[in-house]
């Protein structure tokens, strides 16, 4: 039986489940959360993103072939062209100013997630560095197509936080996220039972952090 992508979420379901349904996750979908818990949250992405366009350099690094390292650098050229400039302008409009963002301290959570995910991918392959990313790539449309099978979350004006889901429920996003487990599944398909136990443990430790990083901005920890 060849492995797919749903099999790593399958060999961790209660992390999956937390990281997807976090309580973070429903206050932004009932329009509870605490602003302040949101700024603290879009100050620490914005730092997150930057760690995660060097991590699309190190798949490029890292890239056995030419397809691979074009689809590196088209991941590294969207967050450095389009995505840190949305959030910048994001980031305005909750009263967060760019010149506050240039001078941020990074939180700890920050810090070991992008960190683990640069160190899965330098002393690992290709696979391994994208098994780190995809609890990221993955996680954020599940979670949008979540909220929106939800009877709780509010859609539209009355949620503060509505662009926020709109952003990750958009074709274009959901495009990536497609392709991105289309391209785990080529590859899963190949690797031995042992192998594949290796990269059970990169992705249930992405998926611990990524809980971590909610709890962060719940707690407005640093
Ligand atoms: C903590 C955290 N996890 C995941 C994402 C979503 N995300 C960040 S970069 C990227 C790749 C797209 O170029 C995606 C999907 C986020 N923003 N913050």
């Amino acid at each position: 039986m060849p492995f797919q992508f749903q099999d790593l979420k399958n060999h961790c379901p209660s992390e999956w489940r937390d990281y997807i349904e976090h309580s973070f996750v429903r206050q932004l979908g009932d329009a509870t959360l605490a602003g302040e818990s949101f700024r603290h949250y879009l100050k620490q992405d914005y730092l997150f993103l930057i760690q995660f366009a060097r991590a699309f350099a190190l798949a490029a690094y890292k890239s056995p072939t030419l397809a691979d390292l074009r689809q590196a650098k088209d991941g590294m050229q969207a967050i450095l062209d389009t995505e840190l400039d949305l959030h910048i302008r994001y980031c305005r409009d909750w009263g967060i100013s760019e010149d506050e963002l240039a001078n941020l301290p990074e939180a700890r959570a920050t810090l070991a997630y992008t960190r683990y995910v640069l160190d899965t991918g330098n002393r690992g392959d290709l696979l391994d560095l994208h098994v780190a990313l995809s609890p990221c790539m993955v996680g954020y449309g599940e979670i949008a197509n979540w909220l929106n099978q939800r009877a709780e979350t509010i859609r539209g004006e009355a949620n503060p936080y509505d662009a926020w889901i709109g952003m990750y429920e958009s074709e274009e996003f959901q495009e990536a996220m497609q392709a991105e487990i289309r391209w785990l599944d080529e590859r899963l398909a190949d690797v031995s039972p042992t192998r594949f136990e290796q990269l059970t443990r990169i992705f249930r430790d992405a998926t611990r952090l990524e809980i971590d990083f909610w709890e962060m901005g719940l707690n407005l920890s640093d």
